[in-house]
């Protein structure tokens, strides 16, 4: 299982949070990867974590004023990025342009989606995952693998119709161990999550609960 870390903007330690993340992972089969703030990058991949980006723009280097280029997010350590986060909604044709912004740069690339439809539309643009996330359940402590799990069986089929190489994953609410074990048993190859260790007292504690059962 792949487990996505997002730190979004919370206000927690990025570094404490993964060096706690590389350690646990260490310790597991399951890869653990942290998408701190894109001015974190590099501080926390030196923790040598597998980092992600929380998204990158479709630009290339020049005249982009506030643009997160994915040459710069690979420079700075990232080996990853999400793209159209339900927090950061893009258009179609700046999504196709960062995930060829991210290939350029060597970046896996996961694109998040609302719905099954959504998550059709998005493994047709060839990402390496798709996340999918009904946006109701973000941030509640109620985990998608329970409160709707054909959400993640419908988008598990509609990526395998579009692109079986697609990697599927889900989010939302997902906070403890067997909130993992229930996305991988409906199908889904990782999770996405963000409150449930970013929001956490003790975060190191969080990630172990995580993937204790994938041991
Ligand atoms: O990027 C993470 C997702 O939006 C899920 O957030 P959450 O774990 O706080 O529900």
């Amino acid at each position: 299982m792949f487990v996505l870390v997002n730190l979004k903007a919370y206000p927690c330690d990025p570094v404490a949070v993964a060096e706690a993340a590389a350690d646990v992972a260490g310790d597991t089969e399951a890869t653990v990867a942290v998408a701190p703030q894109a001015a974190d990058l590099a501080r926390v991949a030196d923790t040598g974590v597998t980092t992600y980006a929380q998204h990158v723009s479709p630009n290339g280097h020049g005249s982009h004023t506030g643009s997160t280029l994915a040459e710069s997010v690979a420079d700075n350590g990232a080996v990853g990025t999400l793209l159209n986060h339900s927090e950061a909604r893009r258009k179609l044709a700046d999504i196709d342009g960062s995930l060829d912004a991210a290939a350029r740069a060597d970046l896996d690339t996961v694109v998040c989606a609302n719905n099954p439809e959504q998550v059709a539309a998005a493994a047709a643009l060839g990402p390496d995952a798709v996340a999918v996330e009904p946006p109701e359940l973000i941030g509640t402590g109620t985990p998608v693998s329970q409160a709707d799990p054909d959400v993640v069986e419908d988008a598990v089929d509609a990526a395998a119709a579009v692109d079986p190489s697609v990697d599927v994953y889900c989010g939302a609410g997902i906070s403890t161990g067997d909130d993992v074990v229930a996305a991988e048993e409906l199908g889904a190859s990782g999770v996405l999550l963000a409150s449930g260790v970013a929001k956490a007292d003790d975060p190191r504690t969080a990630l172990e609960d995580l993937v204790a059962p994938l041991d």
